[in-house]
């Protein structure tokens, strides 16, 4: 992010031509072969050195590299300044350009002592001790609905990084739950999201959780006043509604416009991106579900990851290592997706929650300069959790045309043991079999081993896998809040490498403002069709088609 086009890095032109000279010979199979210590070579084991302990293995040595490849990739990440922009971030630093703020989810779980001058760091700590007090009251029963019940049940209404992130830790750390509170999220304006919800809700016993940055998001304003109104409906007096809605935000006026008491707002800062803001007051749900206790710990292994990342030599750090391999299919092999492939059930929004943590921070076309790139950006995030996936879209990822890189997650222990692990063993079985078939596939020669002489020509060429399929794997003992933090906070990472070296804002989110825009013009028109004006001739008809049919 030196003002050049990353094309330009003398690095980007030695791997364009490593790419065309060698590729061809970089088979997983032959590299294995000629070399029995690459696992020892190209594999890491993380262990925090603050805070409480976490320990996990990458393991990246069945991607498409060789020593003097991984070389040239660390390269590309010192003549895009990687180093130098993680400081400023890390000091506070507005690298955020386009909006001019301060990139900071690192001071939310500052606990070792980085020293961030921004205004609000200070802050954090407040709000902690906020969310705190408020967590335990609730969990407690000392907390009291209008009626004086307890509260049994919370409802975050909120959308984008105001709800994936609570969404996905929540499913993550259900083993840690308060399993006689019940979490719903709602998120979509489909008035079904919301409807469905209340149907399971007592007003009596409800907490809703208003969650949003701005405040203004049509989507989480329409549905807390819809809930509101449903709340009213049993509470009639306006007053019971600082015993059931909170609020968090950045935006105090519009939460007291709401109706929603000071008290009960818990704030946070601009320099807190929505899809980094988990870690704020926006995490007030999951402290909810798993306690104040263990949504420390989440921090807290988010912060050893934070400490890892600004403190080791690129070659032993593992954001960059995973940020320069994910370039290095994304911009040389022409590799348009990534798979997040978690074998663990509670880790199935794993890759939904990275969906807008990678693809709206690196989904971008320009500069941070204004220049247009001149080669791919962000992936395409996808994935499921393990085994489904198998019995999906795995036969694409194996014998597609499609070079699809991929990250294998998995625990070595299960929190559900049943059947003396059983399903675990059997688990794992996979989450070691899919990478290395990806990696070695199978040839014709076996094919044909197998099915004998008389099997024609085209069943052989069916059951052919050509392999040489990159992948990583990363496997830790338990997932703990602490790991699951610190799992986190190393995408969250990987992410940033992959943005410096593209020379692009990783941190705001323009592509999301035209859609908006263009829906609230619509909606002014959707009564009358003689409204609906100046737009093509497809919009057009499909307004008029929907005025023609809709019943309300
Ligand atoms: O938290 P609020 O402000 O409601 O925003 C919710 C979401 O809105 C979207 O349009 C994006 O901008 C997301 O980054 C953001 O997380």
């Amino acid at each position: 992010m030196s003002g050049k086009l990353a094309s330009e890095y003398p690095s980007w032109k030695k791997l364009q031509q490593i790419y065309d000279s060698e590729h061809t010979k970089l088979v997983l199979k032959d590299l294995f072969a000629q070399d029995p210590q690459r696992f020892s070579k190209f594999s890491n084991e993380y262990n925090s050195t603050e805070g409480p302990d976490v320990t996990f293995l990458l393991d990246y040595s069945k991607n498409l590299i060789t020593e003097p490849i991984l070389a040239t990739l660390l390269d590309l990440a010192r003549d895009a300044q990687v180093e130098t922009f993680r400081d400023k971030m890390f000091a506070g630093e507005h690298i955020n350009t386009s909006e001019d703020r301060a990139v900071l989810h690192i001071a939310l779980r500052n606990f070792g002592g980085f020293s961030i001058q921004e205004s609000g760091a200070d802050e954090v700590s407040g709000v902690l001790a906020h969310m705190k007090t408020f967590t335990d009251a609730v969990r407690s029963g000392e907390w009291k609905g209008y009626t004086g019940k307890t509260i049994n049940t919370i409802v975050n209404i909120g959308i984008g990084g105001s709800d994936l992130g609570p969404v996905m830790v929540t499913e993550a750390l259900k083993k840690y739950a308060k399993r006689d509170l019940t979490a719903h999220f709602v998120s979509n304006i489909d008035g079904t999201h919301i409807a469905e919800t209340l149907r399971e809700c007592d007003p009596e016993r409800t907490l809703f959780i208003i969650a949003s940055k701005t405040f203004t998001t049509q989507e989480t304003i329409t549905n807390a006043e819809s809930a509101r109104d449903w709340f009213l409906t049993s509470a009639k007096d306006k007053a019971h509604v600082a015993k059931h809605f909170v609020a968090l935000s950045t935006n105090t006026k519009a939460v007291t416009a709401f109706g929603i008491s000071s008290d009960n707002m818990f704030q946070f800062w601009d320099w807190v991106g929505g899809r980094y803001s988990l870690w704020s007051a926006i995490g007030l749900s999951i402290a909810l579900v798993i306690g104040f206790d263990n949504f420390e710990q989440l921090l807290k292994g988010a912060h050893g990851m934070d400490k890892h990342f600004k403190e080791t030599p690129l070659e032993k750090n593992l954001p960059v290592l995973l940020g320069v391999l994910g370039i290095w299919y994304n911009d040389f092999y022409g590799s348009q997706t990534h798979a997040l492939l978690p074998y663990d059930q509670y880790l199935h929004k794993f890759a939904d929650y990275f969906q807008q943590g990678d693809m709206e921070s690196n989904g971008k076309t320009v500069t941070k300069g204004g220049q247009r790139v001149n080669y791919e950006t962000g992936p395409i995030i996808w994935g499921a959790a393990g085994t489904n996936g198998q019995h999906s879209f795995y036969q694409l990822v194996h014998q597609g045309t499609k070079l699809i890189p991929a990250d294998f997650i998995a625990p070595a222990t299960t929190h559900n043991p049943i059947a003396n692990s059983k399903h675990h063993r059997i688990l794992l079985s996979n989450f070691f079999a899919q990478p290395e078939a990806l990696a070695f596939g199978k040839t014709e020669e076996e094919v044909k081993k197998e099915l004998g002489p008389n099997a024609s020509e085209a069943l052989i060429k069916s059951k052919v896998f050509e392999g040489n399929k990159p992948s990583n794997s990363i496997m830790f003992p338990l997932l703990t809040p602490a790991t699951l933090g610190a799992l986190i906070a190393l995408y969250e990472h990987k992410i940033f490498v992959q943005g410096v070296v593209w020379g692009i804002n990783s941190f705001d989110q323009m592509g999301v403002e035209l859609g908006k825009v263009l829906a609230k013009n619509i909606l002014a028109q959707l009564e009358k069709p003689e409204d609906v004006k100046g737009h093509d001739s497809s919009t057009t008809g499909l307004i008029h088609y929907y005025q023609k049919y809709r019943k309300e």
